[in-house]
Order: C-alpha cells, then sequence, then structure tokens
C-alpha cells in the first residue's frame, strides 16, 4: 500500500465510513505552497484546494460574506473557521475525487479543532514548507497576480499572523508526528524532487 494512503487509514480508522485522504500544506506566505500543489496533482492525482483562492472566489461571486473576507484578507487576518470550512466541505464534495491537498489550512488552532469536529478528519500528514522571511517577502513582492494583499504592509502582517497563529499549528502536529517538512528555500525543481519523495509509495521507492 502507498505510504499516504497508509498514513491516512491511521489516522482515519480502517472499520469506519472511508474517509477522502487529506494532507494539509501549510508554510508561511510565498512559501512555494500553490506552486508545489501544481505539481503533486499533476504526478499523483489530488485535487488542489487552496483555502485562500475559495475565499477570493467567494469575494468574487458577490456572497453576503465577500465584503467581511476581503476586509480580513486586506489585513492578514484569518477569516472564522466556519465560513472557511464550508467552502471547504462544498468543494471537496463537488470534486468527485477522494484525495485531497488542502493548501493554507489550519491557519490557526481554531481553524485545526473546528475542522476536525466538523468533518471527522485528521489528515495523513502535514507537508511544511520552510522558508526564510527574506525570501518569502522577495517572492511576494515579485508575484504579480494582482493580489490586494501582497503589498509589504499586508505582508508583515501576514508574516506575523504566520509566526504567532499557524506555527503552533505546525508544532501541533510535529508532536503528533505528522510533519513532513521540506526546504522550501531551493528553486522550484529541487523542491519538488524532496516533495516526490515523500508522495511516492514504498514500494515504488524499492524499484526506482
Ligand atoms: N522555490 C521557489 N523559488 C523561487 N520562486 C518561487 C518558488 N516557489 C514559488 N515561487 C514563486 O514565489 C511566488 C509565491 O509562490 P506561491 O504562490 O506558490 O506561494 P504560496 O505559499 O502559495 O503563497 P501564499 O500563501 O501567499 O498563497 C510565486 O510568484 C511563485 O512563482
Ligand atoms: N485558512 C485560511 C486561509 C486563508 N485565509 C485568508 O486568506 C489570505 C490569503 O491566503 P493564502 O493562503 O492565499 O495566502 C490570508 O492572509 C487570510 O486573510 C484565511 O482567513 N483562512
Ligand atoms: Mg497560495
Amino acid at each position: 500500500m502507498g505510504t499516504v494512503e497508509a498514513a491516512s487509514k491511521e489516522a482515519n480508522g480502517s472499520l469506519t465510513e472511508k474517509k477522502p485522504t487529506v494532507v494539509f500544506v501549510l508554510g508561511g506566505p510565498g512559501s512555494g505552497k500553490g506552486t508545489q500543489c501544481a505539481n503533486i496533482v499533476q504526478h499523483f492525482g489530488y485535487t488542489h484546494l487552496s483555502a485562500g483562492d475559495l475565499l477570493r472566489a467567494e469575494i468574487s461571486s458577490g456572497s453576503e460574506n465577500g465584503t467581511m473576507i476581503q476586509n480580513m484578507i486586506k489585513e492578514g487576518k484569518i477569516v472564522p473557521s466556519e465560513v472557511t470550512i464550508k467552502l471547504l466541505q462544498k468543494a471537496m464534495q463537488e470534486s468527485g475525487n477522494d484525495k485531497f491537498l488542502i493548501d493554507g489550512f489550519p491557519r490557526n488552532e481554531e481553524n485545526r479543532a473546528a475542522f476536525e469536529a466538523v468533518t471527522k478528519i485528521e489528515p495523513a500528514f502535514v507537508l511544511f514548507f520552510n522558508c526564510p522571511e527574506e525570501e518569502m517577502e522577495r517572492r511576494l513582492l515579485n508575484r504579480n497576480q494582482g493580489r490586494e494583499d501582497d503589498n509589504i504592509e499586508t505582508i508583515r502582517k501576514r508574516f506575523k499572523v504566520f509566526l504567532e497563529s499557524s506555527l503552533p499549528v505546525i508544532e501541533y502536529y510535529k508532536a503528533k508526528e505528522k510533519v513532513r517538512e521540506i526546504d522550501a528555500a531551493k528553486p522550484v525543481e529541487d523542491v519538488f524532487e524532496d516533495v516526490k519523495v515523500i508522495f511516492t509509495p514504498k514500494d515504488e521507492k524499492a524499484t526506482a
């Protein structure tokens, strides 16, 4: 059996209904989560769900929560879990897949506990892209995707939120031996080489 599926089964139990395989993809703003998720999707058949992208789509859709979400994103603040989890659940149902990369979530303890309580899903593992702040800042200022939060003022707020609220979530999963840490400061292709090792089933590694 593949390493990820085995980890998911261990996390969620095999006697109950079949739960989807979930990998949380975490790392600071600009660490390369979205870039690497696109590569993982191509090679390993996962559906990529970026919490930030889902929130931005909610703003664009003209939803009643749109203004609140837009204001939170501009300030680099974390949107209430209830809103984000509903969007994630809907996207999971609509995907038709049973393997998900959940990118940029859980961002704080409230996100983490609420997701577990609502979905009863434990992640197979947490993929953590570790990158120095100066490198992340350089990347964000050069991203040029028209994101309202890619300005130096909001970037500093996002870094603060990452350190104060998101790193403790990574520590929580480290204590459960669920974190697979990647050096994300390397070039994109080199980072993906390290990512591939984590997603490649053990039996395939042996014959490679
Ligand atoms: N390893 C890398 N080396 C250099 N540039 C990179 C690397 N990975 C990603 N980038 C670039 O850095 C920028 C940020 O990458 P990406 O959007 O994947 O980060 P992210 O972690 O999803 O950020 P956010 O949390 O803000 O959504 C993009 O312009 C991307 O092309
Ligand atoms: N769980 C989350 C994820 C994101 N947000 C908000 O969206 C912003 C952008 O997120 P990216 O992952 O695309 O960088 C983030 O700064 C938050 O304002 C959130 O509230 N909750
Ligand atoms: Mg992203």
